[in-house]
């Protein structure tokens, strides 16, 4: 594991898969590794909520380098996408009153995702990390990083099944977000 530090106070985590013995876990696909660049969620990841699939992703994405063979980005600053705890609590508020999750960031005059990925690809290189499968289901993910120098060799799905407290939240990330979540309606 490693933390970053940037001028503006952010700080990031960074981590390797490595096998029982201490060496890396080998890329499976022709030594190019796996990364999953993972957004803070307090919400998700820490307390379990489940209103996202965050917490599961997350879960998930680790699994996923550990039988793969890569690294995990958790990038701290892009809570809420890039709008902070505060204001993901003041969204949740709207959403309870009937508005998705993209309609609350705007209502709270904020940008649909917010999250800006110039310090990750700065933590990619400097890892060396410049041509890797990225594991998201987020085109724009994919899009971002690679307007940043990194070359995306492929996409490995990090999916989450559903379940009834986030199946909207996944709907509009499907249908209003371009994610790719092929799942047909939630139970
Ligand atoms: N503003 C806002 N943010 C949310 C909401 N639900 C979850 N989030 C945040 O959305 C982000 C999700 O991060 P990721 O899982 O890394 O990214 P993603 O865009 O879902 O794409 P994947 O790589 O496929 O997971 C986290 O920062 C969460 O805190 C919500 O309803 N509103």
């Amino acid at each position: 594991m490693q933390a970053w530090a940037f001028a503006d106070g952010s700080e990031h985590i960074s981590v390797q898969a490595m096998t029982a013995e201490g060496q890396p876990v080998p890329h499976e696909l022709a030594g190019i590794p796996a990364v999953r660049v993972h957004s803070e969620c307090a919400t998700g990841d820490i307390f379990g909520s489940f209103r996202c699939d965050c917490g599961p992703q997350l879960k998930q994405g680790l699994e996923i380098i550990q039988r793969i063979g890569g690294y995990m980005i958790y990038t701290k600053n892009h809570e809420g996408r890039g709008i902070g705890l505060v204001n993901k609590l003041r969204a949740y508020a709207l959403q309870d009153q009937g508005l998705d999750t993209l309609e609350a960031n705007l209502r709270l005059g904020l940008g649909a995702d917010e999250r800006d990925y110039r310090q990750t690809a700065v933590i990619l290189h400097r890892l060396g990390l410049t041509k890797i499968r990225l594991i998201t289901n987020n085109p724009a993910k994919e899009m971002s990083l690679g307007e940043l120098g990194i070359e995306i060799a492929g996409l490995v799905p990090d999916r989450i099944e559903p379940r009834a407290e986030n199946a909207r939240y996944l709907e509009t990330k499907r249908d209003r977000m371009n994610h790719l979540l092929p799942f047909s309606e939630a139970e």
